[in-house]
């Protein structure tokens, strides 16, 4: 049985014009690893990679899982109307550099981003044509052992992603499609086709 649920009508597309995904859900529910999983056996699918203003966890690079900018330089992303979207989330700043999704979509290439749900929010507000996919958890207490089990987190800042999130579990109905996150395989092969869906192959 797949662990996709539609919400709502999304027409299928007449044309072959490859649309935007947006993969949002609450922290540690495993976007990453789910996208990363889908990368290595499509690398053909393109992730947009987000400024922001927090600190790299070990192991992060810059210009690969992000780019690690400082409010000043952030300041002036926002002002030279570089990003498509940004939000603040548990306290730091992520944005989405415009121009390389514009260029990646303009070369048909299947385009996804990782945002929180104020960022899909503002994708829906100003690219109507994104298809908007909810990832979520098996269950509430499965989340809390995700997140805390990185160890990435301090326990507050593991607190304020985790009020976070009861917020984003709230809105899934927003959202075109949700896929539940139980297994990384299932759902990783569940996003592409819905990516590849979105492209009209
Ligand atoms: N299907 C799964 N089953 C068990 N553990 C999982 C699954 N998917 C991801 N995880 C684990 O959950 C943790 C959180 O995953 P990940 O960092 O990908 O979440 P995220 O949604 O990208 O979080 P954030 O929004 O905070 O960046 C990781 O330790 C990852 O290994
Ligand atoms: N609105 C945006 N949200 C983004 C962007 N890049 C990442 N994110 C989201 O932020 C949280 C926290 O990420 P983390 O790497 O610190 O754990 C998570 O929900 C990401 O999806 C962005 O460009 N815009």
């Amino acid at each position: 049985m797949s662990s996709a649920v539609s919400r709502g009508a999304t027409p299928a597309t007449p044309d072959r014009q490859p649309r935007l995904t947006v993969l949002s859900g609450p922290s540690g529910v495993g976007k990453s690893t789910v996208v990363a999983h889908m990368r290595k056996v499509h690398p053909e699918v393109w992730l947009s990679v987000s400024a922001t203003t927090r600190k790299p966890r070990p192991g992060e690079r810059h210009g690969v899982q992000y780019f690690f900018v400082d409010d000043e330089e952030f300041d002036k992303l926002i002002a030279n109307g570089e990003l498509l979207e940004w939000a603040e989330f548990a306290g730091n700043r992520y944005g989405t550099p415009r121009q390389a999704v514009l260029d990646h979509l303009a070369a048909g290439e299947p385009v996804l981003l990782e945002i929180d749900l104020q960022g899909a929010r503002l994708v829906r507000e100003s690219m109507p044509e994104a298809r908007l996919v909810f990832l979520a958890p098996p269950s509430w207490e499965e989340l809390v052992r995700r997140l805390t089990g990185r160890g990435t987190e301090s326990a507050e800042v593991i607190e304020r992603r985790l009020a976070a999130a009861r917020v984003e579990l709230a809105a899934e109905k927003e959202f075109d499609e949700t896929l539940v996150n139980t297994s990384v395989e299932d759902v990783s092969r569940e996003l592409l086709a819905l990516m590849l869906n979105n492209s009209g192959e």
